[in-house]
């Protein structure tokens, strides 16, 4: 029976300052997926040993770099996950996806992210499943294994989330290297391994307020730095008192944002960090001086600014002023002859959502 749907989910930043792994917003810059499933069409599937057909509309990011091979997509191999922990090996006969891609790759906003919780949603519809939002995140969270981003882009708005304590038997399904829960690209050949499935709510999470006339500004380097590399700079162990610093900004800045008006003199303090971005510098010219250089005073309007994600987009928050923020962020990134373009974005209130 042929059906078509779309998915759309929105690009994330992470962290917002002191809450690393814990804080995340959604951002109002869609992935859109337009599926169509129609056996009499299954040409158009080009061989897709699992029946999926993916192209990219020219303008997405990455356009000429994602791989288009089913088991090798990150969207499309999280999908065939959630299928094959559910009894299906396969997408439906004449599967046919086309995404649209407009997050950045590499640069902290999301785009993996994004591309996870489309990929469990894939799953959940062309394999009718009928699961909830907080299911899909446990699938979710044994690809993309912080919570943050995840969160922020199946729920939208501004979050918190934590993982809950695992029991060991669970701890050993969730720690599963990710090539056996993703299964390796198999050329076309389906090895028949079943990935173990999540556990259950191994995500809890909160949604806060937020005041709606706070924007976020996203200023984007041209260069690409991997999560997985940024947090390979990250130490293992931190000091009480570098703990105690986040924890005290993270309990006022939850709150700070909310308020009306909303006070550049909390919030600004309030998102400064210990735990990540003293360590991500190395991996991003320029970074120390932009945070501690553009401030409220220098640029009213300015309420706080922090790396976005794994970096290197900049994230400032503001009321007003936001080409000239924006301006003094590039102009200082220029000066490490880094070329940067910018977005002025609301947050993404509704999350990821399916349609027909
Ligand atoms: N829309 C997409 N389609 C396919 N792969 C994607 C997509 N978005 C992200 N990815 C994969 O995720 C990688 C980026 O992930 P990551 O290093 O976590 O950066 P980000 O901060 O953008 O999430 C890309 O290089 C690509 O392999
Ligand atoms: N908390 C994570 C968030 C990574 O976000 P991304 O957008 O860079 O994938 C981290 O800081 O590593």
């Amino acid at each position: 029976m042929p059906r078509s749907f779309k998915i759309s989910v929105p690009a994330s930043s992470a962290n917002i300052g002191p809450g690393y792994d814990v804080l995340g917003v959604g951002l109002g810059l869609y992935l859109t997926l337009d599926v169509e499933i129609n056996a009499k069409n299954a040409s158009a599937t080009n061989n897709d040993p699992n029946n999926c057909g993916i192209s990219y509309s020219e303008d997405s990011e990455g356009y000429s770099s994602v791989p288009l091979k089913s088991d090798e997509n990150l969207i499309t191999r999280t999908a065939l996950y959630v299928l094959r922990c559910n009894n299906n090996r396969t997408f439906p006969s004449g599967t046919k996806v086309h995404i649209h891609n407009p997050i950045p790759l590499g640069r902290g906003l999301g785009s993996s992210g994004a591309a996870v919780v489309a990929g469990v949603m894939l799953g959940n519809e062309v394999g009718q499943l009928g699961f909830s939002k907080q299911r899909m995140l446990d699938y979710c969270l044994m690809i993309e294994r912080h919570p943050d981003n995840i969160t922020a882009a199946m729920m939208g708005g501004f979050v918190g989330s934590f993982l809950r304590d695992l029991t060991p038997a669970e701890m050993e399904r969730r720690e599963i290297p990710l090539s056996e829960v993703l299964g390796e690209p198999s050329g076309g050949e389906d090895t028949g391994l079943v990935p173990p499935s999540p556990p259950m709510d191994i995500g809890h999470h909160v949604s806060y307020k937020w005041n709606k006339a706070i924007k976020c500004i996203a200023i984007i380097p041209n260069f690409e730095v991997s999560t997985a590399d940024s947090r390979g700079v990250l130490p293992h162990a931190y000091t009480a008192k570098d703990l105690v610093f986040n924890l005290q900004r993270l309990a006022v800045l939850t709150t700070a944002l909310t308020q009306d008006p909303p006070n550049p003199q909390l919030i600004y303090p309030a998102m400064q960090d210990r735990v990540h971005q003293p360590y991500r510098k190395t991996l991003i010219p320029g970074l120390t001086e932009i945070l501690s250089s553009v401030t409220p005073s220098t640029y009213p309007g300015l309420l706080g600014i922090c790396l976005s994600g794994a970096g290197p987009t900049i994230l400032a928050l503001a009321v007003d002023n936001f080409e000239d923020i924006a301006e003094e962020i590039i102009n200082r990134f220029s000066k490490k002859n880094i070329g940067c373009t910018w977005k002025l974005l609301e947050l993404a209130y509704d999350g990821a959502q399916v349609s027909n």
